[in-house]
Formats: structure tokens, C-alpha cells, sequence
């Protein structure tokens, strides 16, 4: 694997008055992935976040972007690097064009009217660019923060829950932007309390709470190691015992005999063609039925059973 983009070893944050927002963290971020950073409320996302992005100063710990030590070289990496925050924080009565182009000149480049109008067009702001930014909706100011964090054109973007509290075709929306940028060649790091976020666009999703990263994998290992099938068939005639043909299966008899259930598989879709296989059985065996029920667990499940606790934010 070629030098990750972000490296992040044995980061822990205390705060003053002792809460330790980070214990002991690392991370490796790899170029051109979409990493979802997902967790309950609290769990450390945006004290992370902040410091790598120098807003927060780690009590321990080195966090080194594109090879550069973020301690000591700040200067180097920072310019490379975009967030998009949970809120903005700008003068609402500026208007969006010059706030975007602000947000390039901070970072020192020349301005660049084609690609501030590119920018703006691409999130469905170029004809709000006179609008004063108290005058747009809540999903145009979304939009707009991501335009600000875009101006300067990072390599490797954060978005703070980019979706929290707007609507699903708005949401959607996002995805498909955050989608596009990464075939831009932008690394894209963002945190979530939405699993199906995660679900929807992580390559890669890091779990944390309580300042610990519990697990790091790529979604689709993370659902072949803990993923399920469940399928359950209403049979037409209650069974007070499992034919052998059908006992050899991963099955049980569940209300009274009329429902057989099947558990298993691993997240691969190996569960779907074993309950084929049932069915298949169920037809030769002549058991009848009247349904069937069947589902794939979700990265919901997984993330419940990691924490161990019902701590996840709805
Ligand atoms: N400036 C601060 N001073 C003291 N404690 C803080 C400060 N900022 C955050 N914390 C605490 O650190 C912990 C982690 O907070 P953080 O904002 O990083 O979590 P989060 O995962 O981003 O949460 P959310 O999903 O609610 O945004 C919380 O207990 C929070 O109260």
C-alpha cells in the first residue's frame, strides 16, 4: 500500500477539565478513499477532526498529512486539506459569491473566477451568488459550506455530518456530490451518525466511541464478518418437527410450528442462495407456504453489536 494520506498515531485529547475526548487513537486514511467516521454523539468525530485540522490541540500523540508532520509543519499540509464544519461560522450578511472567494484567498491562491463559478454551479448556487447568506435556505447553506471548504481545492476533505438535519432528497443530493469529488481524486473523510450514510458511500467505515476507534475495515469485510441473512417462511400447515431434508439447514420452527426460520449465511449473499436451497427443499418436500420474509442485516446491526450498548443516536 502506498504512504497513506493521513496518519494518525496514538492521538489522545484531554480537555480542560479532564474529559479525554480521544484516547489513544490511529488511523490510517488512504488516497482517493471515502472514509466514514461513524459514531453516537460525543464519541470524539469532531474533536478528530479538529485536530487534524489544527482547531484542536492534541494532548498526545502525531498526526503527519501527505508526509508532513502537522506539529511541526503545519503550513505544508494544511493548505491541502478542506472542512466543511457542522455550521457555518461567517458573517451572514456577506454575499455567497465573495464569501466562497474569500475562502480561496485565505488560503493564499490567486483568485479564480472560473473556478469559484464552477464551484458555485456544481452545488446549484451559481444563481444565489449575490444572495446574501441569511437570505438562503438551510440545505443552500449546507451547500454553501461545502463551496467555501472547496475554493482552495483540497486534496483530502472532511465534512462534519454533512447531512445532519436535512431532508432525504437533499441528503441524496450530497451523497452525489461527495461521490463526485472523489472522482476528482479527493480523498473524502467525513463523520456520520447515519448508518445508512455510511452504508451508502463508505469504502471504508472506522467505528468510534468513547474516543476509542473500535474497528476499521472496509464496509464490505465489515458485513462478510458480521453480516446475516434472516429469512423467515409462513408455512400453510403448522410442523410439530423439522423433516430431516430440511433439518440440515441453519432453520428453526418458531410460533407454534407455522413459521420456519432461517439464520445464517455471512453478508457475502451466501445466505440467499442457501434460503433458495430451502426453498427448493420445502417444494420437494411438498411443505407448503404462504411468505417469505427475507432481509440482509444492516451495518445498523453491526454497529449495535460493536458498541455493546444502545448508545447510538437515532
Ligand atoms: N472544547 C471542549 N471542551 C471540553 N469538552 C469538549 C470540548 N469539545 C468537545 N468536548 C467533549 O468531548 C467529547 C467529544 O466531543 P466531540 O464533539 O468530538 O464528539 P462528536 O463525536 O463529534 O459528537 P457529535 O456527534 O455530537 O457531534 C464530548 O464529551 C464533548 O462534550
Amino acid at each position: 500500500m502506498s504512504e497513506p494520506i493521513l496518519d494518525i498515531q496514538g492521538l489522545t485529547k484531554i480537555y480542560p477539565g479532564g474529559l479525554k475526548a480521544l484516547d489513544d487513537v490511529d488511523l490510517q486514511i488512504r488516497q482517493g478513499e471515502i472514509f466514514a467516521l461513524l459514531g453516537p454523539n460525543g464519541a470524539g468525530k469532531t474533536t478528530l477532526i479538529g485536530a487534524v485540522c489544527g482547531l484542536v490541540r492534541p494532548t498526545s500523540g502525531t498526526i503527519r498529512a501527505f508526509g508532513h508532520d502537522m506539529a511541526s509543519d503545519w503550513r505544508h499540509a494544511r493548505g491541502r486539506i478542506g472542512l466543511v464544519p457542522q455550521e457555518l461560522a461567517t458573517d451572514m450578511f456577506e454575499p455567497v459569491y465573495r464569501a466562497v472567494a474569500y475562502s480561496r484567498e485565505l488560503f493564499g491562491l490567486a483568485p479564480d473566477k472560473a473556478r469559484i463559478e464552477e464551484i458555485l454551479r456544481s452545488l446549484n448556487l451559481w444563481d444565489k451568488k449575490d444572495e446574501r447568506i441569511m437570505a438562503l435556505s438551510g440545505g443552500m447553506k449546507r451547500r454553501l459550506l461545502i463551496a467555501k471548504a472547496m475554493a482552495h481545492e483540497p486534496d483530502l476533505l472532511f465534512l462534519d455530518e454533512p447531512t445532519a438535519g436535512v431532508d432525504v432528497e437533499l441528503r441524496k443530493g450530497m451523497w452525489q456530490l461527495i461521490g463526485a469529488m472523489r472522482e476528482r481524486g479527493v480523498t473524502v473523510i467525513l463523520t456520520t451518525h447515519y448508518i445508512e450514510e455510511a452504508e451508502e458511500m463508505a469504502d471504508r467505515v472506522g467505528i468510534i466511541s468513547r474516543g476509542r476507534i473500535l474497528k476499521v475495515d472496509d464496509k464490505a469485510s465489515l458485513m462478510r464478518q458480521l453480516g446475516r441473512t434472516e429469512a423467515h417462511i409462513a408455512l400453510a400447515n403448522p410442523l410439530s418437527a423439522l423433516p430431516p431434508a430440511i433439518a440440515s439447514f441453519p432453520v428453526e420452527l418458531e410460533q407454534g410450528g407455522t413459521s420456519l426460520c432461517y439464520r445464517g449465511g455471512d453478508g457475502t449473499g451466501k445466505g440467499k442462495a442457501e434460503v433458495a436451497q430451502l426453498i427448493k427443499a420445502l417444494v420437494d418436500e411438498s411443505i407448503d407456504f404462504t411468505g417469505i420474509d427475507t432481509r440482509e442485516s444492516s451495518l445498523e446491526e453491526i454497529f449495535v453489536s460493536l458498541l455493546g450498548e444502545k448508545e447510538v443516536a437515532a
